[in-house]
């Protein structure tokens, strides 16, 4: 039977312009290429989720389900949720192959932007090729992930890279999956602070203030690292080598979550934090925030251990400068790892050149790219993590960002966070890049 493309349109992702962009240049693409495909349409919120378990009671199991996400990142974490949901609630023959093709609707699309970084002409030739010689660059760009998918009709295999699911289980509640981002301290306190102010300041600008609110805090907690072969991002050698911030004394053989076998280890990471977050798939959050350019530089590979995870973390207590500041007092040293992190932002929208950041060895403790120092942002290659929240009374601590949505670790819990298994064998989420 031929191949039915599912197109999932979100009319109130981004600035409300994906149905038009569908009726506009996703049905003449599709039908100039003779592919059959069906529209449904969101109608608010998880209703992406209902759409994705539609699709899959619609289709047998064995073959692959071709979705085009019209809408923003949200769209398809409400898609991944839904059927996920589903498979955990039914009897788990697993949930099929899903290949999803994104077309950034939305407002960060930080998946797109991570798969697609820059606009270039494509060479593909036929009827494929014809119609997109007719479309502006800036068309082209968006159609992207789908010129890849019509693509692949040919070769299937072709052109799928995987997307791994992140699963997440707070005071074992239901585990909560993400595509994008988990993170905790900064990134989970602007997004919990923004949504507050989502009535008084409906433009971004109440992002700019809740980072402004929350640029100096130390966040309190311990993380721990998990996986088969945790490793470190070295400015020096360019690549990942064994984690050597952390001290050997905290590496244990044993662990305390469900996922570990007996060759799992984990490596303590003792806060306080100023910023936490972890990826597996988009090195960037927006097209110019390169938080996690070691995703793209130094793709994760079978050295890995399987699939794994990016961690990006700035502990405020390995700063020269705030250790420094201490003497004068918390307000003084606040506003130090204020500083410092604004500093270290910017070098994010610099292609991601924070990674390479260290603490100069003389006396200014400025900032330096690749010097002897010591490194200012650790990233970690891992398999999974613990949070554990260590002060009952800091609430913001106690902040999980899940893809954008914000979640509280209840008092005396953790968050633990793991990738989601592709088991059956071929099962699981991919998209054409
Ligand atoms: N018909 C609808 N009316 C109102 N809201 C909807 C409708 N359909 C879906 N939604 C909601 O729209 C929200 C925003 O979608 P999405 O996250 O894809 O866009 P965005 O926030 O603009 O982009 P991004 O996540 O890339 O920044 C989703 O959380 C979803 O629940």
């Amino acid at each position: 039977m031929a191949p039915v493309f599912h197109v999932i349109v979100n009319p109130a992702a981004g600035h409300g312009q994906a149905a038009d962009f569908v009726r506009a240049k996703v049905e003449p693409l599709l039908k100039h290429c003779q592919i059959a495909y069906k529209i449904h349409q969101t109608s608010g919120v998880k209703d992406a989720g209902r759409i994705g378990q539609e699709i899959q009671n619609s289709i047998p199991l064995e073959e692959p389900r071709l979705v085009i996400v019209a809408g923003g990142d949200g769209t398809a974490h409400e898609l991944i949720e839904g059927i996920l949901d589903q498979s955990s609630a039914g009897d788990d023959q697993g949930i099929g192959t899903w290949r999803l093709a994104i077309l950034p609707c939305g407002t960060a699309n930080a998946l797109f932007h991570s798969l697609f970084p820059d606009s270039h002409r494509h060479d593909s030739v036929g009827e494929l090729g014809q119609h997109l010689a007719t479309l502006t660059n800036e068309d082209e760009h968006q159609l992207s992930s789908l010129t890849s998918a019509i693509e692949s009709l040919k070769a299937p295999q072709t052109n799928v890279l995987p997307l791994p699911i992140t699963l997440t289980t707070i005071a074992s509640q239901k585990r909560i999956p993400t595509h994008i981002v988990l993170s905790t301290s900064l990134h989970a306190s602007i997004l919990h602070d923004s949504e507050a102010l989502r009535e008084t300041m409906p433009g971004i600008e109440r992002f700019k203030v809740a980072a402004s609110q929350n640029m100096s805090v130390a966040f309190k907690a311990d993380a721990v690292l998990r996986g088969t072969r945790v490793r470190q991002y070295s400015p020096k050698t360019k690549s990942f080598i064994e984690p050597f911030t952390i001290s050997d004394a905290s590496i244990s053989a044993s662990s305390s979550s469900s996922s570990s076998s007996s060759s799992t280890k984990e490596w303590v990471v003792p806060g306080p934090f100023s910023y936490f977050l972890s990826t597996t798939t988009a090195n960037r959050l927006e097209q110019a925030f390169v938080v996690a350019p070691t995703l793209s530089l130094l793709p994760p590979g079978s050295e890995d251990g399987g699939p794994s995870m990016d961690i990006i973390i700035i502990r405020p207590g390995r700063d020269p400068s705030v250790i420094a500041a201490q003497d004068q007092g918390e307000e003084a040293t606040g506003k130090m790892r204020a500083k410092r992190l604004g500093e270290i932002a910017g070098n994010i929208y610099k292609n991601g050149s924070h990674v390479n950041l260290t603490f100069a060895r003389d006396e200014s403790g400025s900032l330096e790219h690749g010097g002897e120092g010591e490194v200012a942002v650790e990233v970690f290659r891992a398999q999974g993590f613990d949070w554990i929240p260590t002060d009952t009374s800091h609430q913001a601590s106690h902040y999980v960002c899940a893809d954008g949505d914000i979640h509280v670790i209840p008092s005396g819990e953790r968050a633990i966070v793991e990738l989601m298994d592709r088991h059956p064998a071929g099962h699981g989420f991919f998209v054409w890049k």
